[in-house]
């Protein structure tokens, strides 16, 4: 091994020198401090000495980091509490299940563990502490055990005191949210029909999402980016004065998907349906206790909603005004005398849509509605207005994307040779989604349903060509 020349190397000479004269300029200024102070200890009168001290406490006082001011925060677990009733407070259930997302169970001497099954849940003892980072800053949340030490009665947020607008202003409402998204993905939809003044419910497992459906992707960007929109404007809504809603008309032929658009809706956004059939209700006062019942985060669907109110509704609506209030069929429900004629004609567009605007303004909570139809130009213009249905949506036949979309769906296939084929004879025929997926399918090997939709394909062009000859 050959060790550098002093020759090839003079600057770590200089280097060595700059040091040793640093040293000796650092032992030269302590010596002389040592001896001041003696000397001062000496010369100076007691008193003139104590002065100096304690300005040099001043002085360090100033210079040396003083420890942060605190801040807590208490969620109690109970709001109030009366002989007669427990006021619980959700926040403290929020932060709980919050709390036991972040808990890392290496770091806990002692850990809480409850829940039945496979679903276990962890959380902290009463006493012990754990800290949570948010956008860079350090939050600990202590458990704390209420008297007699009946388990944690409430848990205690402890942070610096200059991030105090942080902490309520963005740290706590960011809990709330996200337990709210996670409750909100893992619960359970729901279907409702109206029966009578009521609404009854079933299980709602539709499997379409955006990712299964088969439609025009930059419509289905719209619709996504328009419902992430309507989600996030809660105050938006309320400073308008306007109820917190949104409206959707879907349109298009048959089978091009619009039942699967709502159940993706639904999906998404983890709101029950309500699928209301006009038919059923008998007048406005019905109708209104329905939209009542509605809950928040739910979507209204009207199927069909060109069969319930014709382009003449508004005339029929005006000839009503005329009439005795009675005659709109105000009266009990249960009256068996009321024909189905009057039962359908007796709720008006213009009712469905002011209830929906005016119940719905009050209440502050988000609601969807939805309303289909294979014949947009048979409905009624006020329906159609500018600021009635926020988005229209149109649901055409099924073009070279969307089939692309339903191959993936039904074989997992991104590309295949009968593809340019496919391509340009969706180009050519009108064929809906629903039409392509019964094709796709008829068998579970791809390359023979796939030769069966382009001869599908091929015979409905040649039917086509041949009705237009005749
Ligand atoms: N755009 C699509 N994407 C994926 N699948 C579709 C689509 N359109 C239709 N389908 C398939 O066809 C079936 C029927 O479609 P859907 O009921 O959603 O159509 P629709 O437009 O609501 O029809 P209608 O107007 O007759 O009620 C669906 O269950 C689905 O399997």
């Amino acid at each position: 091994m050959e060790f550098p020349s002093a020759a090839s190397s003079p600057s770590i000479y200089k280097l060595v020198d700059t040091y040793k004269k640093a040293a000796a300029t650092a032992a030269s200024v302590t010596a002389y401090a040592v001896l001041a102070r003696g000397m001062a200890r000496e010369l100076l009168p007691p008193d003139l000495c104590a002065a100096v001290r304690w300005g040099a406490s001043l002085v360090r006082g100033h210079l040396e980091p003083r420890p942060a001011e605190r801040r807590t925060v208490v969620v109690k677990r109970m709001e109030g509490c009366t002989i007669n009733c427990v006021k619980f407070n959700s926040l403290y259930d929020d932060v709980s299940e919050y709390l036991a997302t972040r808990i890392d169970p290496q770091s806990m001497r002692r850990l809480c563990l409850s829940g039945t099954g496979a679903r276990k849940v962890m959380s902290m003892d009463s006493g012990d502490s754990m800290t949570d980072v948010f956008e860079g800053v350090q939050f600990t949340w202590t458990s704390v055990s209420g008297e007699g030490h009946r388990g944690p009665e409430s848990l205690e947020l402890t942070f610096d005191a200059q991030h105090t607008g942080m902490a309520l202003g963005r740290y706590v409402p960011s809990i709330t949210a996200a337990v709210e998204q996670v409750r909100r993905r893992d619960r359970a939809l729901k279907i409702f029909m109206n029966e009578g003044l009521s609404w009854s419910g079933i299980s709602h497992d539709h499997p379409a999402t955006f990712d299964t459906l088969a439609m025009d992707p930059l419509t289905k960007q719209a619709v996504i980016a328009d419902l992430d929109r309507f989600l996030k404007r809660k105050e938006y809504y309320r400073r308008i004065g306007k109820a917190w809603k949104r409206g959707y008309l879907l349109y298009g032929p048959p089978g091009t998907g619009k039942s699967s658009l709502v159940a993706a809706v639904a999906n998404y956004l983890r709101f029950n349906l309500y699928d209301l059939d006009l038919s059923e209700v008998g007048y406005n006062a019905a109708l209104q206790k329905l939209l009542i019942g509605m809950p928040n985060r739910s979507i209204l669907v009207i199927e069909d909603i060109d069969c319930c109110f014709s382009a003449t509704s508004r005339e029929d609506d005006k000839e009503r005004k005329t009439l005795p209030r009675a005659n709109y069929g105000h009266g009990d429900d249960d009256s068996e005398d009321r024909s189905n004629t009057v039962r359908c004609i007796s709720i008006t567009l213009s009712g469905l849509l002011n209830f929906i605007d005016g119940l719905w303004s009050t209440s502050g909570k988000e609601r969807v509605i939805i309303f289909t139809t294979n014949y947009k130009d048979r409905l009624d213009p006020a329906l159609l207005r500018p600021g009635r249905m926020d988005m229209h949506i149109y649901m055409g036949y099924c073009g070279w994307e969307a089939f692309r979309t339903l191959a993936r769906n039904y074989f997992v296939v991104d590309d295949h040779s009968l593809f340019p084929e496919i391509q340009e004879l969706l180009a050519e025929v009108e064929v809906t989604p629903a039409e392509v997926s019964e094709m796709l399918l008829r068998n579970e090997d791809a390359d023979v349903a796939l030769l069966g939709l382009v001869e599908f394909l091929t015979a409905k062009k040649q039917g086509e060509k041949d009705s237009v000859k005749a």
